[in-house]
């Protein structure tokens, strides 16, 4: 069992402020970076919020249990997935305190996740007590941030980097998520959130820029039908390959 933990990486995604886009950069990262060669697995540590069921289309699937320990829930994207999502009711509310929070993460993460390398971890946004529990128990190898480029939620970012800082789990790369919107109607580029912030953020933090995601309607309709933007080639799909191969890239550096 020792070395099956010792051989796997954990990668968490994480960012300072809610509603960022951090669960759908995991899952299209998830996916990107299996399309690389990786064996990923995610696991959707946002206890309270859980999202991945609906972004990776397995919602209503349940995980069983062998050996007290559950099985990864299989998606078609070949991501095996494990989520407060495919444990509780659809719509029903968690009202636990940080203990019981963490050890549902425990059991996320101390899973059968078989021939999986790569573990992809949703964190919660903010810097609260599952983020504490995640890097004292399972310490990630690295840490992508993801924030829009907004003033507010890049010192949000920022405290989040700090965190993983003390933690001594090295920031990856920061993404910027939800900058330029191209209208539907006249073609118009406008960017209701900025744009930039982010790379001048991770320039003035000393942390590579991985890329920048724009804010389009199609992102949002595949996440919610379970057809994340990753699974095609499209110019959607682009940005999410791009971050991947430099995460990917990341990774063998460290090996
Ligand atoms: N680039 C984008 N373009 C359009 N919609 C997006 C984009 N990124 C995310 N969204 C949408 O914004 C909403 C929030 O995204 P998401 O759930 O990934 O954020 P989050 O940071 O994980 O939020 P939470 O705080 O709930 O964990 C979702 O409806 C998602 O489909």
């Amino acid at each position: 069992m020792t070395a099956e933990r010792r051989q796997r990486r954990l990668i968490a995604v994480g960012s300072g402020k809610g509603g960022v886009g951090k669960s759908t950069l995991t899952a299209n990262l998830a996916i990107a970076l299996a399309r690389l060669g990786h064996k990923v697995g995610l696991v959707d540590a946002d206890i309270y919020g859980p999202s991945q069921p609906v972004i990776l289309g397995n919602q209503g699937k349940k995980p069983i249990a062998r050996d007290e320990k559950l099985v990864p829930v299989e998606s078609e994207f070949g991501i095996p997935v494990l989520s407060m999502g495919h444990l509780v009711e659809p719509g029903r509310a968690l009202a636990w305190r940080g203990p019981m929070a963490g050890n549902a993460l425990t059991q996320l993460i101390d899973a059968h996740w078989g021939d999986v390398d790569t573990l992809l971890v949703d964190l919660p946004p903010g810097t609260g007590d599952v983020q504490l529990t995640m890097l004292q128990r399972f310490k990630p190898m690295g840490a992508v941030l993801v924030s829009t480029p907004q003033d507010l939620a890049l010192i949000d970012a920022a405290r989040a980097g700090q965190l993983f800082d003390q933690a001594e789990v090295p920031v990856i790369g920061l993404v910027e998520n939800m900058a330029g919107y191209v209208c539907p109607h006249c073609g118009e580029l406008s960017d209701p959130f900025g744009r930039g912030g982010v790379e001048t953020a991770a320039e003035r933090l000393e942390l590579p820029f991985l890329g920048r995601i724009p804010l389009d309607l199609a992102i949002r309709e595949g996440s919610d039908r379970g057809q994340p933007p990753a699974c095609g080639t499209g110019a959607l799909a682009a940005p999410f390959h791009d971050i991947a191969a430099k995460v990917d890239a990341w990774i063998g550096a460290q090996s």
